[in-house]
């Protein structure tokens, strides 16, 4: 999984991978600046479009010089804006890629910057070299670049923001933020959504094994990293082996919320899922998913008997008493969602009776309410590490990127979904996938790291066909095509 690593630890970075490489730092911003331009020629913009690129003293402009060479010669109308006033202080690869501009690439000062004359602008004024709060004539610049009203791409961050911090001040409002080697933590922070934009990480071949050179508890998890956590199951698997779950879930006028994540343990391969709903609610599970098996409040229920339990989608706010049932009678990691969380917001002795390794899946309204307010994400995740930590629990913060907070102390930030999955019930699919994974026998870990990145792709795929008529049955629908994608049987 990739190391989220410090800003100011880039620099450290780069010098490991330039020995390690045997290459110059002059090359390894080439090949970040070739990067960019393949992902930039694959974005269908037109070659006649009018491109202003703003650049700093430091290696951040240095990316924007090489980006603006290598897209005059792709044919693009390159114009340069310096965000400084002498060239005497530019980083040493800045001043080499200074010196490359090439004729017909015109350059001026930022201050002669109009915005009716560009159709794109790419920001590499500042990276992660910023220090402390944004200075007066920065502002300016920031502000400057702002006024553009059409696209605005921002190198590596958006300038101004900081790599690792919350911001105070204005930054530049990305359309698009292209960001080298690994993503930056600050452009994680739903906070940041209207700098950050869209966000696309660019590899640029440093090795795994430089990473690790670092401490983070901060990790980025991506496609590739999922093949080491599923399990296989082999000819002579049997329905047993693919878990029986239990979903303790649906009320009165709430049963959708129980139908979605009964459908979602089922097609996550369970091999057999009961839900425990109320009896004059059966008729509706039976009828919506009919593999499914139903048992009721009143009656006596072997919890033990499970192989995994999920609690909480459309549970209703009045089943305290169900809820200690099932921590006192099942040993083993639950789900805990939705319903369920806003009984134990409301209950907090009961975080001490939950089983160990247990997975809390709260979006932020609901860690609101489990944990107060957060001035900003940065504190809140740093609340959450210790709460997952103190009592030996897993939350799933979910959101844009959610959050696996491990209770060994591990944050991992997920890549997979999309902006139309912000739909109702799709929470409720979560809770059925990991419920699903966690009974087929995944460690609590296994189970969300597949679970959220899967989840999140389903939803991509979902997106695709339906965009913003996606609903969280086409999540469902999508989760057999999210497998063949992973290769996984
Ligand atoms: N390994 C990688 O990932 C690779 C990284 N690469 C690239 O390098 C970038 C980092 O470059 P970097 O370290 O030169 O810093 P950068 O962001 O250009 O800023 C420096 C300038 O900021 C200024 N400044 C500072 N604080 C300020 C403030 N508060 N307000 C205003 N100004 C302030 C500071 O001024 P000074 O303090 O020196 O007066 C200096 O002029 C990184 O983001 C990526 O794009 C790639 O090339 C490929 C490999
Ligand atoms: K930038």
């Amino acid at each position: 999984m990739l190391r989220i690593i410090k800003g100011s630890e880039v620099a450290t970075l780069d010098e490991l991978t330039v020995v390690h490489q045997r290459i110059s730092s002059f090359e390894l911003m080439e090949r970040a600046a070739l990067s960019f331009v393949n992902w930039f020629t694959n974005q269908a913009m037109s070659k006649s479009s009018r491109v202003a690129i703003f650049f700093g003293p430091g290696n951040n402009g240095g990316d924007g010089l090489a980006i603006g060479r290598l897209l005059h010669k792709h044919g693009y109308s390159i114009h340069l804006f310096s965000c400084f006033e002498s060239n005497s202080g530019l980083s040493s690869d800045c001043q080499k890629n200074f010196e490359l501009i090439p004729f017909g690439v015109l350059n001026s000062s930022w201050k002669e910057f109009q915005k009716e004359d560009f159709d794109c602008v790419i920001d590499s004024f500042l990276g992660v070299g910023i220090r402390g709060e944004l200075r007066h004539q920065a502002k300016n610049i920031v502000s400057k670049i702002n006024s553009f009203p059409g696209k605005k791409i921002a190198v590596d961050l958006p300038s101004g923001l900081p790599a690792d911090t919350s911001c105070l001040w204005e930054c530049v409002q990305a359309d698009i933020t292209v960001t080298f080697a690994f993503p930056k933590l600050s452009l994680l922070f739903p906070e940041h959504a209207k700098y950050s934009g869209e966000m696309v990480v660019l590899d640029i071949g440093i090795p795994d094994s430089i990473y690790e050179q670092f401490n983070s508890y901060f990790f980025f998890l991506r496609e590739i990293d999922l093949c080491a956590f599923h399990k296989t199951f082999h000819r002579f698997s049997h329905k047993g082996d693919f878990g029986k779950v239990l979903l303790v879930a649906g009320s009165k006028g709430k049963m959708g919320a129980a139908m979605l994540a009964t459908k979602s343990a089922l097609r996550t391969g369970s091999g057999l899922v009961t839900c425990l709903v109320p009896e004059d609610e059966r008729c509706s599970i039976h009828s919506s998913v009919p593999e499914a098996m139903a048992v009721f409040y009143d009656s006596e229920i072997n919890f033990s008997a499970y192989d995994s339990i999920g609690i909480g989608p459309g549970l209703g706010l009045d089943k305290l008493v169900l809820l200690e049932r099932v921590f006192d009678n099942f040993p083993y990691p639950v789900v805990l969602d939705a319903d369920a969380l806003t009984i134990l917001a409301r209950n907090p002795y009961l975080f001490a009776k939950i089983p160990k390794g247990s997975i809390l899946t709260p979006h932020l309204g609901e860690f609101e309410r489990l944990f107060g307010n957060f001035e900003s994400h940065i504190d809140r995740l740093k609340f959450a590490q210790d709460f997952c930590v103190s009592h030996q629990l897993n939350l799933v913060l979910k959101g844009a990127n959610t959050v696996i907070c491990l209770s060994d102390g591990r944050q991992i930030f997920n890549s997979s979904g999309c902006r139309h999955m912000a739909t109702a019930g799709v929470g409720d699919v979560l809770t059925g996938m990991l419920t699903s994974f966690l009974g087929q026998g995944y460690s609590p870990e296994a189970a969300m790291i597949c679970g959220v990145f899967q989840h999140g792709l389903a939803g991509e795929l979902a997106g695709m066909e339906k965009v913003r008529s996606m609903i969280a049955s086409d999540l469902i629908d999508q989760i057999p095509a999210s497998f063949k994608k992973l290769g996984v049987e």
